[in-house]
């Protein structure tokens, strides 16, 4: 049996961060954001509907999407962030369980999906075990400026884009606080990896 664990948070909270000690540890990862980007790649589908729907102006001059000019438009608009989850999730969740499939048949003992929209995209029927990575939203804002060179418009316009983590907090079996130092959310994961049977780390 393989067991499946969903790794989400908010954007910034410190998924990834936490998703590369995993890695670290053998453990496999499938990754939303990766697999979002691929399917979203020149000559894909969605790539096909993501022009139909916004325009050729979405492009850079090598032809690939301009995320940077994307995201601007469909983190200020709702209905344009609503059509493009309508493109792109249904691809995301094929190539995600495709990748589930092929985990089970390789018999791995644990992989981890990281999924930031794990509940607001309904996801969390694909795993067993879910753990938010969180942080307070001062820290959010602090670490989402700091990594993206977003204003502080900017950056509160894609964390309202999501469920709040104060939400998030309620529906996960387990949390990890990512407020304080890397060394101390390691150590959490370890524990929680250890408590849920998995000592290989
Ligand atoms: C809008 C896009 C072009 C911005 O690209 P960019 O390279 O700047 O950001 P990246 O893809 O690395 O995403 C960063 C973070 O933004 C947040 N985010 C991304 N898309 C969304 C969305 N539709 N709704 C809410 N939050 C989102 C997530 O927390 C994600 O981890 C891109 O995120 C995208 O195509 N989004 C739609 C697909 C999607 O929902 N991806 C999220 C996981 S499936
Ligand atoms: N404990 C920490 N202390 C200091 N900085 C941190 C900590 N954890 C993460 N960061 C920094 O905060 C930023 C956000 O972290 P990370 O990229 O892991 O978040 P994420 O949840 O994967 O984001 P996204 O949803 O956008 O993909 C990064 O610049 C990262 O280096």
């Amino acid at each position: 049996m393989t067991l499946i664990i969903g790794l989400t948070g908010g954007i910034a909270s410190g998924k990834s961060t936490v998703s590369n000690m995993i890695k670290e540890m053998d453990i496999q990862v499938i990754d939303a954001d990766i697999e979002a980007r691929l399917a979203v790649q020149k000559g894909e589908q969605a790539y096909k509907k993501i022009i139909a729907e916004f325009g050729e102006d979405i492009l850079l001059d090598n032809g690939e999407i301009d995320r940077k000019k994307l995201g601007t438009i469909i983190f200020n608009d709702e209905n344009k962030r609503q059509t493009l989850n309508r493109i792109v999730h249904p691809e995301v969740r094929k190539r995600m369980m495709t990748k589930i499939e092929e985990a089970k048949k390789n018999q791995e003992d644990i992989i981890v999906l990281d999924i930031p929209l794990l509940f607001e995209s309904k996801l969390a029927y694909l795993v067993d075990k879910t753990i938010l990575v969180y942080v307070d939203q001062e820290t959010q804002l602090k670490r989402l400026m700091a990594r993206n060179q977003l204003t502080v418009e900017e950056a509160k316009a894609r964390i309202h884009s999501q469920m709040p983590l104060a939400d998030k907090i309620k529906l996960v079996d387990a949390v990890i606080d990512n407020n304080g130092s890397i060394d101390c959310t390691r150590k959490q994961l370890l524990q929680l990896l250890s408590e849920w049977g998995f000592n290989k780390a």
